[in-house]
């Protein structure tokens, strides 16, 4: 495969590699976030919009919630959002960022710092991360959903939107286990983890089945899962 460099993408490339694990990413509060200690570091701030709804799936899995996540233009999923620009505060990038990568009418939806769900540093990496969610009706949500095709990013940086399953399915893995199975950005899969638990979207102990479940399917199936004999 032909590698073209990251061009003017160097400085912020490190930011975003791959292979950081749970333990990279201590929860700080948003108050420290601001001290002195974070002041050299890059901020950036994601959000979780989410709607309650009560859809069930073949009179059998309950829906809960849509969440809105998307695919990333590095085929990772993440939540929409991003860096934070030089004198600009977290909340503000974020709503900036809404704007641009979903189309948010921040006239309607704008986030507020109450918004705020947790915020994390990655010391190795310098950078602090914020996380907020906010819930709105199904019809908003529906409505958020569609404008996202004409946002400015779309297309470019925001690939699509996607809602993940929040149910486990018969064989206990498909559904939310195999989602959590996928690659993604920063610490989003913990962030929607704690957005789930955070908002009582799922009980407690059906997040911890589905970790689990996730992560037994990992060590023993990875080998095999989703392989056509093209890959061999
Ligand atoms: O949904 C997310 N939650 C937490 N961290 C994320 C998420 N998406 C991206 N990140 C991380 O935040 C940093 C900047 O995010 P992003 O790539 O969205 O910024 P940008 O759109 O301004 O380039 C990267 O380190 C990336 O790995």
């Amino acid at each position: 495969m032909t590698d073209i460099g990251w061009g003017n993408l160097a400085q912020y490339e490190h930011y975003g590699r791959v292979g950081d694990i749970k333990e990279d990413f201590d929860i700080i509060s948003y108050e420290d976030s601001k001290g002195e200690l974070y002041s050299s570091f890059k901020h950036a701030s994601h959000a979780m919009l989410f709607a309650r709804n009560d859809t069930v799936l073949w009179d059998l899995y309950k829906s809960r919630a849509a969440i809105m996540m998307q695919m990333r233009f590095d085929g990772l999923l993440g939540f929409p959002g991003g860096l934070v620009d030089p004198g600009e505060n977290p909340l503000d990038g974020v709503n900036r960022e809404l704007e641009e990568e979903i189309g948010l009418d921040l006239c309607k939806h704008k986030l507020q710092n109450s918004d705020q769900v947790v915020s994390f540093v990655n010391k190795s990496k310098n950078l602090v991360l914020h996380f907020y969610g906010k819930e709105v009706t199904v019809n908003d949500f529906s409505e958020i959903e569609m404008k996202t095709l004409s946002a400015p990013d779309y297309g470019n940086e925001t690939l699509g939107m996607i809602r993940p399953p929040l149910y486990t399915m018969g064989d206990g893995y498909r559904g939310l286990p195999a989602f959590l199975s996928n690659s993604y950005a920063g610490n989003s899969r913990q962030e929607l983890l704690i957005g789930l638990q955070h908002f009582k979207i799922l009980e407690q102990d059906e997040i911890e089945k589905a970790v689990d479940s996730w992560k037994t399917f990992m060590k023993t199936n990875r080998q095999t899962c989703g392989l056509t004999n093209t890959d061999s």
